[in-house]
């Protein structure tokens, strides 16, 4: 690569030389047509000198990328990754039909070897993506003179690419220019949010938001660290911050309280629990508050809250649902108590969606026996950030990809019927969620508190305090 470099360093110096001595003779000519010739000449070489150097930088480029197109990289990639097939002693590679330019890459369509499934690609997913991403030598084509071309180049080696897979009878291979923004900050969001819309988050260019009137219950997943609380604290405020009046909410804190204590006294929260035993009474008074309200909605004649023009909305929100779980459940009487709340769960995620009921579950165990079988079904919006396994992404997702996800926090896959999205989730502060709180904040009377079941917490208090005497 030097030679390449020393080679346009002296092709350069010999073409100014040669340009300042068309300028000099063309100066001491009189005759103005045939210094019109030079001129022209002189622009034929600025051209041509134009033409020489971005060759030699987009082969200097090539060359850096191992001289291969990202098509060519893709079949070696699928190659080595043991993709190709063998059939009748001769190998099946994965035949590339068609090639497409968008404004946010490259989309290469392929027919797929029999015997090969979408999974075995998406398991595959950071191998291709490294590989489109891998380096053999270092740029060493001196830039200076060309800013415009260094400035692209530069632009290229910061943007990773990334891939996206999908299957349609046809291997689609989205190869993306720009990145998944690492963080993105709930202020950021412009848009203006009408209904029962929620932001989920950001991707490569667009924003993604979730219209609860649309999907009525969505499931969380990811393991510990991923971002769901953070996800689950953004919704909350953002409802409470956009339906003051109308937004009621169920809070299930099965994490020790310590998640969803600080909206604890807030005027929309109509239930809270931190405990399997308190978990059952409130779904209870769920189930009461339903029938009340398809009381209602026979007597207006309505299907439905929306075609009965009912406001209210009442979102019922669980932070480890694996909390509930009874077959892990060792003592008989926690066990009733949870097959009962599974039971009513399962139930109000069936039947609450007309009356304006919507279940928000997150767990940080997404294992088959984990999530009630019932609520999987009834939850068509799946969120899903990194998980340690392909099953626990299956569990969530229905697919893999959730296991390949960057270790990036508030980094998720966002599932809505077949189409998968990967974004960054909102990032809501401290700061922000506390204004919403401090809005909605209602000092509770002595009465109404002796009245609420006791939290895991004042329990631990109890004990240390027994303990201490
Ligand atoms: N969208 C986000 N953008 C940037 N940072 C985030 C985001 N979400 C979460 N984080 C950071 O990651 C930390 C862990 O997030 P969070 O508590 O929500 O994870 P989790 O999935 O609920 O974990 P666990 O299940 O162990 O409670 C947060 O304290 C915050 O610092």
């Amino acid at each position: 690569m030097a030679s390449v470099n020393n080679t346009g360093c002296k092709a350069s110096r010999l073409l100014k030389v040669f340009s300042l001595r068309i300028i000099k003779d063309g100066g001491a000519q009189e005759d103005p047509f045939e210094l019109g010739e030079r001129r022209w000449w002189l622009m034929i070489f600025e051209v041509a000198s134009s033409l020489l150097f971005g060759s030699i930088a987009v082969y200097a480029h090539a060359q850096k990328d191992g001289g291969m197109s990202d098509a060519q990289k893709l079949q070696k990639i699928f190659a080595n990754c043991g993709l190709n097939k063998k059939e009748d002693g001769r190998v099946v590679t994965n035949r590339l039909l068609r090639k497409r330019r968008h404004s946010w890459g490259t989309e290469y369509i392929y027919r797929i070897p029999l015997g090969n499934s979408l999974e075995d690609y998406e398991k595959k997913i950071g191998a291709i993506q490294d590989g489109l991403n891998n380096k053999r030598r270092q740029l060493e084509v001196n830039l200076k003179a060309f800013p415009h071309m260094k400035q692209m180049l530069t632009k290229k080696k910061i943007h990773q690419k990334q891939v996206e897979l999908s299957y349609d009878g046809t291997l689609h291979v989205k190869v993306y220019n720009h990145s998944i923004p690492s963080s993105f900050n709930y202020s950021e969001i412009s848009e203006n949010l009408h209904g029962w819309t929620v932001p989920i988050g950001m991707d490569r260019e667009n924003m993604t938001f979730h219209n609860f009137d649309k999907i009525y219950h969505m499931l969380v997943g990811g393991a510990t660290g991923g971002g769901k609380s953070s996800f689950l604290d953004m919704m909350i405020s953002h409802l409470m911050q956009q339906h003051p009046e109308d937004v009621r909410f169920t809070l299930i804190d099965l994490k020790g309280g310590i998640e969803f204590d600080r909206f604890r006294d807030c005027r929309q929260v109509v239930n809270y629990a931190d405990e399997p035993e308190d978990a059952l009474t409130v779904l209870q008074n769920v189930v009461e508050e339903m029938k009340k309200t398809l009381g209602r909605l026979k007597e207006m004649k309505a299907r439905d809250v929306i075609a009965a023009n009912i406001k209210e909305r009442h979102f019922i929100v669980i932070d480890e649902i694996g909390e509930l779980a009874s077959h892990k459940e060792v003592s008989k009487e926690l066990r009733a108590i949870k097959e009962e709340c599974e039971y009513l769960l399962s139930n109000i995620a069936r039947l609450g969606r007309s009356q304006g009921i919507r279940v928000v579950t997150a767990t940080q165990h997404p294992t088959v026996d984990v999530v009630p079988v019932q609520l999987k079904r009834n939850s068509d919006a799946r969120l899903c950030f990194r998980v340690d396994t392909t099953s626990a992404s299956m569990v969530i997702l229905d697919a893999p990809g959730a296991d390949q996800l960057p270790e990036i926090t508030g980094r998720a896959i966002y599932k809505r019927g077949s189409v998968r999205t990967v974004l960054q989730t909102p990032w809501m502060t401290e700061k922000e969620m506390d204004e919403v709180i401090l809005q909605n904040y209602i000092e509770k009377t002595e009465e109404a508190a002796a009245d609420e079941p006791p939290s895991r917490n004042d329990f631990a208090l109890f004990e240390e305090t027994s303990l201490s005497h």
